[in-house]
Protein backbone atom coordinates (compact mmCIF):
# COMPACT_ATOMS: atom_id res chain seq x y z
CA UNK A 1 0.00 0.00 0.00
CA UNK A 2 1.54 3.55 -0.98
CA UNK A 3 1.31 6.24 1.32
CA UNK A 4 0.54 9.35 -0.27
CA UNK A 5 2.04 12.59 1.72
CA UNK A 6 -0.40 15.23 2.21
CA UNK A 7 0.72 18.70 2.03
CA UNK A 8 -1.60 20.94 3.18
CA UNK A 9 -2.12 25.03 2.17
CA UNK A 10 -4.96 26.05 4.20
CA UNK A 11 -2.45 28.73 5.63
CA UNK A 12 -1.02 29.84 2.30
CA UNK A 13 -3.13 28.99 -0.77
CA UNK A 14 -6.45 28.76 1.41
CA UNK A 15 -5.59 31.96 2.77
CA UNK A 16 -5.44 33.28 -0.66
CA UNK A 17 -9.36 33.17 -1.06
CA UNK A 18 -11.00 36.77 -0.87
CA UNK A 19 -11.58 37.74 2.83
CA UNK A 20 -10.00 34.63 4.62
CA UNK A 21 -6.97 36.13 6.07
CA UNK A 22 -6.05 34.70 9.50
CA UNK A 23 -3.77 37.00 12.33
CA UNK A 24 -0.83 35.11 13.58
CA UNK A 25 -2.47 33.37 16.42
CA UNK A 26 -5.26 31.61 14.49
CA UNK A 27 -2.53 30.39 12.06
CA UNK A 28 -0.90 29.00 14.68
CA UNK A 29 -4.00 27.31 16.21
CA UNK A 30 -4.71 26.00 12.72
CA UNK A 31 -1.18 24.57 12.26
CA UNK A 32 -1.43 22.86 15.47
CA UNK A 33 -4.74 21.24 14.44
CA UNK A 34 -2.88 20.24 11.25
CA UNK A 35 -0.46 18.11 12.83
CA UNK A 36 -3.35 16.59 15.18
CA UNK A 37 -4.67 15.68 11.81
CA UNK A 38 -1.44 14.12 10.85
CA UNK A 39 -0.54 15.93 7.50
CA UNK A 40 3.22 15.72 6.46
CA UNK A 41 3.62 19.38 5.31
CA UNK A 42 2.54 22.41 6.47
CA UNK A 43 2.87 25.28 4.03
CA UNK A 44 2.87 27.97 6.69
CA UNK A 45 2.95 30.90 4.35
CA UNK A 46 4.67 33.66 2.08
CA UNK A 47 7.11 35.14 4.54
CA UNK A 48 8.03 37.43 1.73
CA UNK A 49 4.71 38.71 0.97
CA UNK A 50 4.26 40.78 4.50
CA UNK A 51 5.99 41.27 8.19
CA UNK A 52 2.83 39.36 8.92
CA UNK A 53 3.05 36.47 6.88
CA UNK A 54 7.07 36.06 7.78
CA UNK A 55 6.16 36.34 11.69
CA UNK A 56 3.05 33.50 11.31
CA UNK A 57 5.60 31.49 9.25
CA UNK A 58 8.86 32.04 11.74
CA UNK A 59 6.34 31.13 14.45
CA UNK A 60 5.13 28.01 13.63
CA UNK A 61 8.77 27.31 12.46
CA UNK A 62 9.78 27.86 15.83
CA UNK A 63 6.50 26.69 18.07
CA UNK A 64 5.02 23.84 15.94
CA UNK A 65 6.10 20.29 15.85
CA UNK A 66 5.33 17.13 14.30
CA UNK A 67 5.06 17.90 10.55
CA UNK A 68 7.63 19.60 7.70
CA UNK A 69 6.94 23.35 7.66
CA UNK A 70 7.04 25.02 4.66
CA UNK A 71 7.52 28.07 3.02
CA UNK A 72 6.75 29.22 -0.49
CA UNK A 73 9.00 31.69 -2.55
CA UNK A 74 9.25 33.71 -5.70
CA UNK A 75 12.30 31.97 -8.04
CA UNK A 76 14.14 34.99 -6.08
CA UNK A 77 16.91 35.60 -4.19
CA UNK A 78 15.25 37.53 -1.56
CA UNK A 79 12.18 35.46 -1.24
CA UNK A 80 14.13 32.76 -0.36
CA UNK A 81 16.71 34.20 2.04
CA UNK A 82 13.34 35.79 3.32
CA UNK A 83 11.55 32.50 3.35
CA UNK A 84 14.60 30.61 5.41
CA UNK A 85 14.95 33.23 7.83
CA UNK A 86 11.23 32.59 8.63
CA UNK A 87 11.76 28.73 8.75
CA UNK A 88 15.25 27.94 9.99
CA UNK A 89 14.51 26.78 14.11
CA UNK A 90 12.06 24.01 12.46
CA UNK A 91 13.64 20.63 12.46
CA UNK A 92 12.15 19.78 9.52
CA UNK A 93 11.74 22.58 7.24
CA UNK A 94 11.15 23.19 3.48
CA UNK A 95 11.52 25.83 0.72
CA UNK A 96 9.02 25.40 -1.66
CA UNK A 97 9.92 27.98 -4.52
CA UNK A 98 7.96 28.39 -8.38
CA UNK A 99 8.49 30.05 -11.61
CA UNK A 100 5.95 29.99 -13.87
CA UNK A 101 6.73 27.60 -17.27
CA UNK A 102 3.86 28.02 -19.48
CA UNK A 103 4.25 30.34 -22.64
CA UNK A 104 1.15 32.41 -21.56
CA UNK A 105 2.67 33.58 -18.32
CA UNK A 106 6.45 33.75 -19.21
CA UNK A 107 4.89 36.03 -22.30
CA UNK A 108 3.02 38.09 -20.69
CA UNK A 109 3.38 38.10 -17.13
CA UNK A 110 7.54 37.19 -16.53
CA UNK A 111 8.32 38.72 -20.18
CA UNK A 112 11.04 36.07 -20.06
CA UNK A 113 12.55 33.05 -22.65
CA UNK A 114 12.13 29.56 -22.05
CA UNK A 115 15.88 29.51 -21.20
CA UNK A 116 15.49 32.51 -19.47
CA UNK A 117 12.83 30.77 -17.23
CA UNK A 118 14.97 27.59 -16.71
CA UNK A 119 18.13 28.85 -15.63
CA UNK A 120 16.62 30.96 -13.35
CA UNK A 121 14.45 28.30 -11.38
CA UNK A 122 17.82 26.10 -11.70
CA UNK A 123 19.66 28.87 -10.15
CA UNK A 124 16.78 29.52 -7.23
CA UNK A 125 16.63 25.65 -6.71
CA UNK A 126 20.57 25.98 -6.38
CA UNK A 127 20.33 28.51 -3.37
CA UNK A 128 17.65 27.00 -1.87
CA UNK A 129 20.17 24.04 -1.48
CA UNK A 130 22.52 26.09 -0.05
CA UNK A 131 20.21 26.74 3.00
CA UNK A 132 17.57 23.57 3.59
CA UNK A 133 17.79 19.90 2.36
CA UNK A 134 14.43 20.13 1.56
CA UNK A 135 13.74 21.76 -1.61
CA UNK A 136 9.96 21.77 -3.87
CA UNK A 137 10.00 23.17 -7.21
CA UNK A 138 6.43 23.92 -8.74
CA UNK A 139 6.30 25.01 -12.55
CA UNK A 140 3.70 27.20 -12.41
CA UNK A 141 0.54 27.08 -14.98
CA UNK A 142 2.56 23.28 -15.56
CA UNK A 143 -0.74 22.13 -17.30
CA UNK A 144 -0.90 24.86 -19.82
CA UNK A 145 2.50 24.43 -20.36
CA UNK A 146 4.19 22.60 -23.52
CA UNK A 147 5.06 18.94 -22.42
CA UNK A 148 8.52 18.73 -23.82
CA UNK A 149 9.35 22.18 -22.36
CA UNK A 150 7.57 21.11 -18.96
CA UNK A 151 9.70 18.50 -18.93
CA UNK A 152 13.13 19.60 -19.36
CA UNK A 153 12.43 22.62 -16.48
CA UNK A 154 11.44 19.04 -14.30
CA UNK A 155 14.85 17.19 -15.18
CA UNK A 156 16.83 20.51 -14.66
CA UNK A 157 15.61 21.41 -11.24
CA UNK A 158 15.99 18.15 -9.68
CA UNK A 159 19.68 17.70 -11.23
CA UNK A 160 19.84 21.36 -9.50
CA UNK A 161 18.91 19.56 -5.86
CA UNK A 162 14.76 20.16 -5.68
CA UNK A 163 13.74 16.46 -3.97
CA UNK A 164 9.88 17.18 -4.45
CA UNK A 165 8.78 18.65 -7.93
CA UNK A 166 4.98 19.92 -7.78
CA UNK A 167 2.76 20.20 -10.47
CA UNK A 168 0.33 22.92 -10.65
CA UNK A 169 -3.05 23.36 -12.52
CA UNK A 170 -2.68 26.79 -11.57
CA UNK A 171 -5.58 27.75 -13.50
CA UNK A 172 -8.21 24.91 -13.06
CA UNK A 173 -7.61 24.23 -16.77
CA UNK A 174 -6.97 20.77 -17.32
CA UNK A 175 -9.18 17.39 -16.81
CA UNK A 176 -8.85 14.37 -15.39
CA UNK A 177 -7.80 11.55 -18.05
CA UNK A 178 -5.35 14.45 -19.41
CA UNK A 179 -3.86 15.27 -16.22
CA UNK A 180 -3.47 11.46 -15.54
CA UNK A 181 -1.60 11.50 -18.97
CA UNK A 182 1.06 14.28 -17.76
CA UNK A 183 1.74 12.63 -14.55
CA UNK A 184 2.24 8.95 -16.22
CA UNK A 185 4.97 10.99 -18.69
CA UNK A 186 6.70 12.77 -16.20
CA UNK A 187 7.10 9.81 -13.88
CA UNK A 188 8.05 7.45 -16.58
CA UNK A 189 10.86 10.32 -17.45
CA UNK A 190 11.72 10.96 -13.28
CA UNK A 191 11.25 7.36 -12.22
CA UNK A 192 11.84 7.84 -8.38
CA UNK A 193 14.35 10.38 -8.70
CA UNK A 194 12.25 12.94 -6.81
CA UNK A 195 8.45 13.11 -5.32
CA UNK A 196 5.88 14.32 -7.81
CA UNK A 197 3.40 16.72 -6.24
CA UNK A 198 0.11 17.87 -7.18
CA UNK A 199 -1.46 21.17 -6.67
CA UNK A 200 -4.77 21.49 -8.29
CA UNK A 201 -7.60 24.25 -8.26
CA UNK A 202 -10.97 23.66 -8.72
CA UNK A 203 -12.55 26.19 -11.71
CA UNK A 204 -14.30 23.33 -12.95
CA UNK A 205 -15.03 21.45 -10.61
CA UNK A 206 -12.15 18.93 -10.74
CA UNK A 207 -9.39 19.26 -8.31
CA UNK A 208 -10.37 16.29 -6.34
CA UNK A 209 -10.67 14.30 -9.66
CA UNK A 210 -7.37 15.50 -11.11
CA UNK A 211 -5.56 14.63 -7.56
CA UNK A 212 -6.85 11.20 -7.99
CA UNK A 213 -5.67 10.76 -11.64
CA UNK A 214 -2.56 11.75 -10.90
CA UNK A 215 -2.37 9.64 -7.81
CA UNK A 216 -2.99 6.31 -10.04
CA UNK A 217 -0.62 7.67 -12.24
CA UNK A 218 2.54 7.90 -9.83
CA UNK A 219 2.17 11.06 -8.27
CA UNK A 220 3.39 10.39 -4.40
CA UNK A 221 2.04 14.72 -2.27
CA UNK A 222 -0.98 16.03 -2.83
CA UNK A 223 -1.18 19.45 -1.92
CA UNK A 224 -4.82 20.78 -0.73
CA UNK A 225 -6.72 22.40 1.82
CA UNK A 226 -9.47 22.25 4.38
CA UNK A 227 -12.52 22.62 3.25
CA UNK A 228 -11.18 23.38 -0.47
CA UNK A 229 -10.82 27.11 0.11
CA UNK A 230 -7.98 28.67 -2.02
CA UNK A 231 -8.05 31.15 -4.67
CA UNK A 232 -10.40 31.69 -6.80
CA UNK A 233 -12.40 28.58 -6.79
CA UNK A 234 -10.09 26.89 -4.42
CA UNK A 235 -7.99 24.03 -4.09
CA UNK A 236 -8.26 20.10 -3.91
CA UNK A 237 -10.04 19.79 -0.68
CA UNK A 238 -8.04 17.89 1.51
CA UNK A 239 -10.94 16.19 3.33
CA UNK A 240 -12.32 14.56 -0.30
CA UNK A 241 -9.39 13.51 -1.66
CA UNK A 242 -7.88 11.72 2.00
CA UNK A 243 -11.79 9.62 1.98
CA UNK A 244 -11.73 9.07 -1.71
CA UNK A 245 -8.43 7.25 -0.75
CA UNK A 246 -9.47 5.26 2.33
CA UNK A 247 -12.85 4.72 1.13
CA UNK A 248 -11.28 3.11 -2.05
CA UNK A 249 -8.34 1.46 -1.25
CA UNK A 250 -9.42 -1.32 -2.85
CA UNK A 251 -9.15 0.60 -6.11
CA UNK A 252 -6.09 2.99 -5.18
CA UNK A 253 -4.20 0.81 -3.16
CA UNK A 254 -3.23 3.54 -1.54
CA UNK A 255 -3.87 5.74 1.62
CA UNK A 256 -2.36 9.01 3.97
CA UNK A 257 -1.10 9.26 7.20
CA UNK A 258 -4.30 11.31 7.89
CA UNK A 259 -6.05 10.71 11.18
CA UNK A 260 -9.57 11.16 9.51
CA UNK A 261 -11.21 11.70 13.07
CA UNK A 262 -10.04 15.16 13.01
CA UNK A 263 -11.05 15.95 10.20
CA UNK A 264 -14.92 17.13 11.66
CA UNK A 265 -12.90 19.36 14.13
CA UNK A 266 -10.56 20.87 11.55
CA UNK A 267 -12.79 22.28 8.93
CA UNK A 268 -15.18 23.36 11.78
CA UNK A 269 -12.19 25.75 13.15
CA UNK A 270 -11.23 26.76 9.80
CA UNK A 271 -14.92 27.46 9.03
CA UNK A 272 -14.84 29.62 12.06
CA UNK A 273 -11.60 31.38 11.56
CA UNK A 274 -12.02 32.45 7.94
CA UNK A 275 -16.08 32.91 8.20
CA UNK A 276 -15.80 31.15 5.21
CA UNK A 277 -19.07 28.72 5.37
CA UNK A 278 -19.38 25.50 3.72
CA UNK A 279 -22.21 24.67 1.62
CA UNK A 280 -24.73 21.78 3.37
CA UNK A 281 -24.35 19.79 0.34
CA UNK A 282 -20.29 19.93 0.21
CA UNK A 283 -18.84 16.45 0.47
CA UNK A 284 -17.62 14.87 3.90
CA UNK A 285 -17.95 18.08 5.96
CA UNK A 286 -21.19 19.57 4.82
CA UNK A 287 -24.42 19.52 7.53
CA UNK A 288 -25.93 17.17 4.77
CA UNK A 289 -22.98 14.98 4.34
CA UNK A 290 -24.45 12.40 6.75
CA UNK A 291 -28.23 13.71 6.85
CA UNK A 292 -30.79 11.78 5.27
CA UNK A 293 -34.47 12.45 4.44
CA UNK A 294 -36.18 10.28 2.58
CA UNK A 295 -38.26 7.46 3.87
CA UNK A 296 -36.88 4.59 1.55
CA UNK A 297 -33.18 5.91 2.75
CA UNK A 298 -34.08 5.53 6.23
CA UNK A 299 -35.42 2.87 5.78
CA UNK A 300 -32.26 0.96 4.52
CA UNK A 301 -30.01 2.68 6.82
CA UNK A 302 -31.84 1.77 10.14
CA UNK A 303 -32.35 -1.67 8.67
CA UNK A 304 -28.12 -1.80 7.83
CA UNK A 305 -25.89 1.72 7.32
CA UNK A 306 -24.25 0.13 4.38
CA UNK A 307 -27.14 0.06 1.91
CA UNK A 308 -26.85 4.14 1.61
CA UNK A 309 -23.90 4.75 3.47
CA UNK A 310 -19.95 4.68 1.91
CA UNK A 311 -18.37 6.42 5.21
CA UNK A 312 -19.36 6.26 8.34
CA UNK A 313 -20.22 9.31 10.22
CA UNK A 314 -17.41 8.05 13.34
CA UNK A 315 -14.20 8.38 10.63
CA UNK A 316 -14.25 11.96 10.44
CA UNK A 317 -15.22 12.87 13.92
CA UNK A 318 -19.34 12.95 13.89
CA UNK A 319 -21.06 11.31 16.06
CA UNK A 320 -23.68 9.42 13.95
CA UNK A 321 -25.60 9.35 10.64
CA UNK A 322 -28.76 11.94 11.35
CA UNK A 323 -32.12 11.19 10.21
CA UNK A 324 -33.77 14.33 9.47
CA UNK A 325 -37.54 14.19 9.54
CA UNK A 326 -39.12 16.00 6.82
CA UNK A 327 -42.18 15.33 3.70
CA UNK A 328 -39.75 12.72 2.42
CA UNK A 329 -39.75 10.63 5.65
CA UNK A 330 -41.72 7.12 6.12
CA UNK A 331 -43.05 5.47 8.88
CA UNK A 332 -39.95 3.39 9.63
CA UNK A 333 -38.04 6.74 10.83
CA UNK A 334 -40.64 8.30 12.06
CA UNK A 335 -41.73 5.69 14.64
CA UNK A 336 -37.88 5.48 15.36
CA UNK A 337 -37.23 8.72 16.23
CA UNK A 338 -40.41 8.52 18.87
CA UNK A 339 -39.04 5.68 20.44
CA UNK A 340 -35.70 7.28 20.92
CA UNK A 341 -37.74 10.22 22.48
CA UNK A 342 -39.13 7.81 24.93
CA UNK A 343 -43.13 7.54 23.18
CA UNK A 344 -44.35 3.63 23.20
CA UNK A 345 -47.18 4.32 20.91
CA UNK A 346 -49.97 1.90 19.54
CA UNK A 347 -49.43 1.50 15.59
CA UNK A 348 -53.32 2.93 15.77
CA UNK A 349 -51.60 6.04 17.54
CA UNK A 350 -48.40 6.10 15.09
CA UNK A 351 -50.45 6.04 11.48
CA UNK A 352 -52.67 8.74 13.27
CA UNK A 353 -49.72 10.64 14.24
CA UNK A 354 -47.99 10.02 11.23
CA UNK A 355 -50.68 11.75 9.14
CA UNK A 356 -50.14 14.85 10.76
CA UNK A 357 -46.52 15.02 10.75
CA UNK A 358 -46.87 14.50 7.05
CA UNK A 359 -49.29 17.45 6.76
CA UNK A 360 -46.99 19.16 8.97
CA UNK A 361 -44.22 18.93 6.97
CA UNK A 362 -45.83 20.43 4.13
CA UNK A 363 -45.59 23.59 6.10
CA UNK A 364 -42.43 23.67 7.62
CA UNK A 365 -39.01 22.76 6.87
CA UNK A 366 -37.79 21.63 9.67
CA UNK A 367 -39.38 19.20 11.72
CA UNK A 368 -37.66 19.15 15.20
CA UNK A 369 -38.26 17.02 18.26
CA UNK A 370 -40.47 19.36 19.47
CA UNK A 371 -42.47 19.54 17.72
CA UNK A 372 -43.23 16.00 17.09
CA UNK A 373 -43.66 15.95 20.82
CA UNK A 374 -46.15 18.39 20.59
CA UNK A 375 -48.19 16.28 17.57
CA UNK A 376 -47.72 13.00 19.52
CA UNK A 377 -48.99 14.85 22.51
CA UNK A 378 -52.05 15.91 21.31
CA UNK A 379 -52.34 12.61 19.90
CA UNK A 380 -52.01 10.31 23.03
CA UNK A 381 -54.10 13.06 25.10
CA UNK A 382 -56.85 12.79 22.78
CA UNK A 383 -60.60 13.24 24.25
CA UNK A 384 -63.21 12.23 22.57
CA UNK A 385 -64.14 15.00 19.73
CA UNK A 386 -67.70 16.18 20.11
CA UNK A 387 -65.98 20.22 18.49
CA UNK A 388 -64.21 19.99 16.05
CA UNK A 389 -62.27 22.82 13.82
CA UNK A 390 -63.55 22.51 10.27
CA UNK A 391 -62.40 26.11 8.75
CA UNK A 392 -61.00 29.50 9.85
CA UNK A 393 -60.33 33.07 8.27
CA UNK A 394 -59.05 35.74 10.11
CA UNK A 395 -59.37 39.38 8.93
CA UNK A 396 -56.89 41.88 11.27
CA UNK A 397 -54.26 44.43 10.69
CA UNK A 398 -53.94 48.22 11.56
CA UNK A 399 -57.01 50.24 10.73
CA UNK A 400 -59.36 46.81 10.40
CA UNK A 401 -61.68 45.42 13.00
CA UNK A 402 -60.62 41.59 14.20
CA UNK A 403 -62.83 39.46 12.49
CA UNK A 404 -62.91 35.39 12.84
CA UNK A 405 -64.79 33.76 10.57
CA UNK A 406 -65.56 30.12 11.69
CA UNK A 407 -67.20 26.71 10.99
CA UNK A 408 -66.97 23.75 13.16
CA UNK A 409 -68.22 20.49 13.65
CA UNK A 410 -70.51 19.79 16.22
CA UNK A 411 -71.13 15.64 16.66
CA UNK A 412 -72.70 15.38 12.95
CA UNK A 413 -73.18 19.20 12.26
CA UNK A 414 -71.46 21.93 10.84
CA UNK A 415 -72.17 25.39 12.43
CA UNK A 416 -71.00 29.15 10.92
CA UNK A 417 -70.28 31.80 13.00
CA UNK A 418 -68.17 35.02 12.10
CA UNK A 419 -67.51 37.07 15.24
CA UNK A 420 -65.60 40.74 15.90
CA UNK A 421 -63.29 41.08 18.65
CA UNK A 422 -60.57 43.23 20.55
CA UNK A 423 -57.29 40.77 18.39
CA UNK A 424 -58.18 38.03 16.07
CA UNK A 425 -57.59 35.79 19.12
CA UNK A 426 -60.71 36.99 20.83
CA UNK A 427 -62.73 37.07 17.78
CA UNK A 428 -62.03 33.67 17.67
CA UNK A 429 -62.94 32.81 20.99
CA UNK A 430 -66.30 34.73 20.89
CA UNK A 431 -67.11 32.85 17.63
CA UNK A 432 -66.45 29.17 18.96
CA UNK A 433 -68.59 30.38 22.22
CA UNK A 434 -71.21 31.64 20.39
CA UNK A 435 -71.29 28.32 17.95
CA UNK A 436 -70.88 25.97 21.32
CA UNK A 437 -73.36 27.86 23.19
CA UNK A 438 -70.67 27.49 26.47
CA UNK A 439 -69.88 29.96 28.89
CA UNK A 440 -66.44 28.74 30.15
CA UNK A 441 -64.43 31.34 32.08
CA UNK A 442 -60.92 31.70 30.37
CA UNK A 443 -57.98 31.23 33.29
CA UNK A 444 -55.45 31.24 31.53
CA UNK A 445 -53.59 31.82 27.93
CA UNK A 446 -50.28 30.91 26.84
CA UNK A 447 -48.79 30.96 23.92
CA UNK A 448 -45.06 29.78 22.73
CA UNK A 449 -43.28 28.97 19.79
CA UNK A 450 -42.03 25.71 19.70
CA UNK A 451 -39.08 26.03 17.70
CA UNK A 452 -36.89 28.59 16.16
CA UNK A 453 -37.69 30.70 13.13
CA UNK A 454 -40.76 32.32 11.05
CA UNK A 455 -42.59 29.03 9.91
CA UNK A 456 -41.92 27.41 14.22
CA UNK A 457 -44.69 25.60 15.39
CA UNK A 458 -46.72 27.41 17.89
CA UNK A 459 -48.21 26.27 20.85
CA UNK A 460 -51.31 27.25 22.65
CA UNK A 461 -52.30 26.20 26.50
CA UNK A 462 -55.40 27.10 27.88
CA UNK A 463 -57.07 26.52 31.15
CA UNK A 464 -61.33 27.09 31.01
CA UNK A 465 -63.29 26.86 34.06
CA UNK A 466 -66.85 26.34 33.97
CA UNK A 467 -69.55 24.35 36.52
CA UNK A 468 -66.18 23.85 38.90
CA UNK A 469 -64.59 21.81 36.35
CA UNK A 470 -61.29 23.38 35.17
CA UNK A 471 -59.39 21.62 32.35
CA UNK A 472 -55.94 23.13 30.11
CA UNK A 473 -56.23 22.37 26.37
CA UNK A 474 -53.36 22.30 23.88
CA UNK A 475 -53.41 22.94 20.36
CA UNK A 476 -50.24 23.37 17.97
CA UNK A 477 -50.07 24.65 14.52
CA UNK A 478 -47.88 27.09 12.26
CA UNK A 479 -50.50 29.19 12.38
CA UNK A 480 -50.70 30.49 16.16
CA UNK A 481 -54.06 31.48 15.48
CA UNK A 482 -55.61 28.33 14.43
CA UNK A 483 -52.99 26.82 17.06
CA UNK A 484 -55.14 29.01 19.52
CA UNK A 485 -58.74 28.18 18.05
CA UNK A 486 -57.59 24.66 18.61
CA UNK A 487 -56.65 24.61 22.00
CA UNK A 488 -59.83 26.33 23.31
CA UNK A 489 -61.54 23.38 21.49
CA UNK A 490 -59.65 20.74 22.93
CA UNK A 491 -60.47 22.33 26.49
CA UNK A 492 -64.18 22.66 25.30
CA UNK A 493 -64.26 18.79 24.24
CA UNK A 494 -62.31 18.00 27.67
CA UNK A 495 -65.16 19.73 29.59
CA UNK A 496 -67.55 18.18 28.34
CA UNK A 497 -66.40 14.94 29.14
CA UNK A 498 -66.07 15.94 32.35
CA UNK A 499 -69.70 17.04 32.59
CA UNK A 500 -70.36 13.74 30.82
C1 LIG B 1 -0.33 30.66 -8.15
C2 LIG B 1 0.01 31.29 -6.82
O1 LIG B 1 -0.73 31.07 -5.91
S1 LIG B 1 1.40 32.19 -6.71
C3 LIG B 1 1.33 32.89 -5.14
C4 LIG B 1 0.38 33.99 -5.14
N1 LIG B 1 0.37 34.62 -3.85
C5 LIG B 1 0.58 35.91 -3.70
O2 LIG B 1 0.83 36.64 -4.68
C6 LIG B 1 0.42 36.46 -2.33
C7 LIG B 1 1.62 37.26 -1.87
N2 LIG B 1 2.05 38.26 -2.82
C8 LIG B 1 2.44 39.48 -2.45
O3 LIG B 1 2.36 39.88 -1.30
C9 LIG B 1 3.04 40.35 -3.49
O4 LIG B 1 2.56 39.96 -4.77
C10 LIG B 1 4.60 40.24 -3.45
C11 LIG B 1 5.09 40.84 -2.15
C12 LIG B 1 5.06 38.81 -3.57
C13 LIG B 1 5.20 41.01 -4.62
O5 LIG B 1 4.69 42.30 -4.63
P1 LIG B 1 5.20 43.38 -5.68
O6 LIG B 1 6.67 43.42 -5.63
O7 LIG B 1 4.47 44.62 -5.38
O8 LIG B 1 4.82 42.79 -7.14
P2 LIG B 1 3.42 42.39 -7.75
O9 LIG B 1 2.74 41.44 -6.86
O10 LIG B 1 2.65 43.58 -8.15
O11 LIG B 1 3.92 41.65 -9.08
C14 LIG B 1 4.55 40.41 -9.02
C15 LIG B 1 5.98 40.49 -9.54
O12 LIG B 1 6.61 39.25 -9.21
C16 LIG B 1 6.99 38.58 -10.43
N3 LIG B 1 6.80 37.18 -10.16
C17 LIG B 1 5.65 36.52 -9.99
N4 LIG B 1 5.87 35.25 -9.70
C18 LIG B 1 7.21 35.09 -9.70
C19 LIG B 1 8.03 34.00 -9.49
N5 LIG B 1 7.49 32.81 -9.21
N6 LIG B 1 9.36 34.16 -9.54
C20 LIG B 1 9.88 35.38 -9.83
N7 LIG B 1 9.13 36.46 -10.05
C21 LIG B 1 7.81 36.32 -10.00
C22 LIG B 1 6.07 39.16 -11.45
O13 LIG B 1 6.55 38.96 -12.75
C23 LIG B 1 6.06 40.61 -11.04
O14 LIG B 1 7.30 41.13 -11.38
P3 LIG B 1 7.55 42.65 -11.96
O15 LIG B 1 7.26 43.53 -10.80
O16 LIG B 1 8.96 42.61 -12.35
O17 LIG B 1 6.61 42.82 -13.10
C1 LIG C 1 2.54 28.49 -5.98
C2 LIG C 1 1.83 27.50 -6.82
C3 LIG C 1 2.14 26.11 -6.41
C4 LIG C 1 0.37 27.69 -6.79
O1 LIG C 1 -0.26 27.96 -5.81
C5 LIG C 1 -0.34 27.43 -8.05
O2 LIG C 1 0.28 27.27 -9.09
O3 LIG C 1 -1.59 27.38 -7.98
MG1 LIG D 1 -2.37 27.52 -6.02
Amino acid sequence: MRIIKIFDTTLRDGEQSPGASMNVDEKIQVAKQLVKLGVDIIEAGFPFASPGDFEAVKRIANEVRGAIIAGLARAKEDDIKRAYEALKDAPRKRIHTFHSTSDIHLKYQFRVSREEALKRSVEMVKLARTLVEDVEFSPMDATRTEVSYLLDVVEAVIEAGASTVNIPDTVGYITPTEFGELIRTIKERIGDRAVISVHCHNDLGLAVANSLAAIINGAGQVECTINGIGERAGNCAMEEVVMALKTRRDFYNADTNINTREIIRTSRLITRITGMAVQPNKAIVGANAFAHESGIHQDGLLKEKMTYEIIRPEDIGLQKTELVLGKHSGRHAFKTRLQELGYDLSQEEIDTAFKKFKHLADQKKYIFNEDLEALVSEEVSKTPEIYSLVDLSITSGINVKPTAALKLKINDNIAEKMEHGDGPVDAVYKAIAAITQTKSNLLKFEVKSITGGTDALGEVMVSLEEDGHTVRGHGADTDIIVAAAKAYINALNKLAAKKR
